[in-house]
């Protein structure tokens, strides 16, 4: 397959470098990392260590390919969506975290819209060279009723072909819910207090807060048409609280970088889809009200 890997940065060199052992790979990204993966190759290591040499370029307008795989940051989306929609790609599926991406990437382009959700852990610890810092699952789904399921079972054929752990799912908004109620539960608290994903683990009030704002994520999910549980999402925030104790969550990197988050694909996708459904979220308006005052204040673009 010709894959195309818009976002190359800590996911998307991870998946891309794996994936290029197995098919034609181009990788669309920034400099310095594209300059050294063309010149030198891009190494993966952690979990495992492997050197391939995908293609790369900074340039990802007029590009055709089967899969453009979407691994941008989540306020980037609408910039690649609009790269994309110059060229011809049969396919997409972003594997971002956050909901409203598809939309987006819908709206821009013509072919096939698959909704993906990643737990593989990775860090660009350099220019050419990606930290594999947890193995992990994708599962991915046609996004609208028109998008075909036999597109995503050729896509994780694909994908399971490179030995990537990929599933299909013919729920792919539930899949993202349930991502969603997780990152909304763990990045913002993480991010505000300034702690490791295992300061999460209950008893404690950080526990407490996080969950109250899953639950509530919960709650917007089920009157959106998902069926999700309060207690489905408790065990999940639990379960990843503890798989991931030692990770420092992506909004808390993004926060101690000075980058922006992705609070608004996030929490505040949360609080704009509560406001039309009429439902109360006053954990996450609140989450949601601080990380973007600490944006405001920090002057991060
Ligand atoms: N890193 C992880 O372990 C992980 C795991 C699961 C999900 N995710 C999700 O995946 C997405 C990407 O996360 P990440 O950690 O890889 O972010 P990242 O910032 O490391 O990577 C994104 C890359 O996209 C590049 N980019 C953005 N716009 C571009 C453009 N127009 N042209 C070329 N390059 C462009 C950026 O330069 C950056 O290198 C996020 O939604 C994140 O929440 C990440
Ligand atoms: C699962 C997660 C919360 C683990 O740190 C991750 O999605 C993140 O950091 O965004």
């Amino acid at each position: 397959m010709d894959i195309l890997i818009f976002g190359a940065g800590s996911l998307g060199s991870l998946l891309g470098g794996l994936l290029s052992r197995t098919h034609e790979v181009t990788l669309v990204g920034r400099e310095p990392h594209v300059g050294e993966v063309r010149r030198d190759g891009l190494r993966i290591t952690g979990v495992e260590t492997v050197d391939v040499h995908p293609a790369a370029t900074t340039d990802g307008t007029e590009v055709s390919a089967d899969l453009a795989v979407v691994t941008v940051k989540a306020s980037d989306t609408e910039e690649a969506a609009r790269t994309l929609a110059t060229g011809d790609v049969d396919a997409v599926c972003s594997l971002q975290n956050g909901m409203g991406n598809e939309d987006v990437l819908a709206a821009h382009l013509d072919g096939t819209v698959l909704a993906g959700t990643a737990t593989y852990g990775a860090r660009l610890a350099g220019p050419g060279h990606v930290e594999w810092l947890g193995r992990g699952r994708l599962t991915v789904g046609p996004w609208r009723p028109e998008d075909d399921v036999e597109t995503a079972e050729r896509v994780v054929a694909a994908f399971r072909a490179a030995d990537l752990d990929a599933t299909v799912t013919t729920d792919a908004r539930g899949r993202l819910w349930e991502k969603l109620a997780v990152n909304a539960a763990i990045n913002p608290v993480t991010a505000l207090a300034r702690v490791e994903n295992g300061a999460l683990a209950p008893p404690g009030e950080l526990a407490d807060l996080a969950t109250a704002a899953g639950v509530e994520t919960a709650g917007v999910a089920r009157a959106d048409g998902a069926s999700l549980s309060d207690a489905t999402v408790r065990e999940s925030i639990a379960e990843v609280v503890h798989e991931t104790e030692r990770n420092r969550s992506s909004m808390l990197q993004d926060v101690t970088d000075s980058r922006r988050t992705e609070i608004d694909a996030i929490n505040g996708y949360v609080v704009d889809r509560a406001e039309e459904l009429e439902e109360s979220v006053p954990v996450n308006r609140t989450l949601a009200t601080l990380i973007r005052g600490w944006e405001a204040g920090a002057g991060v673009e």
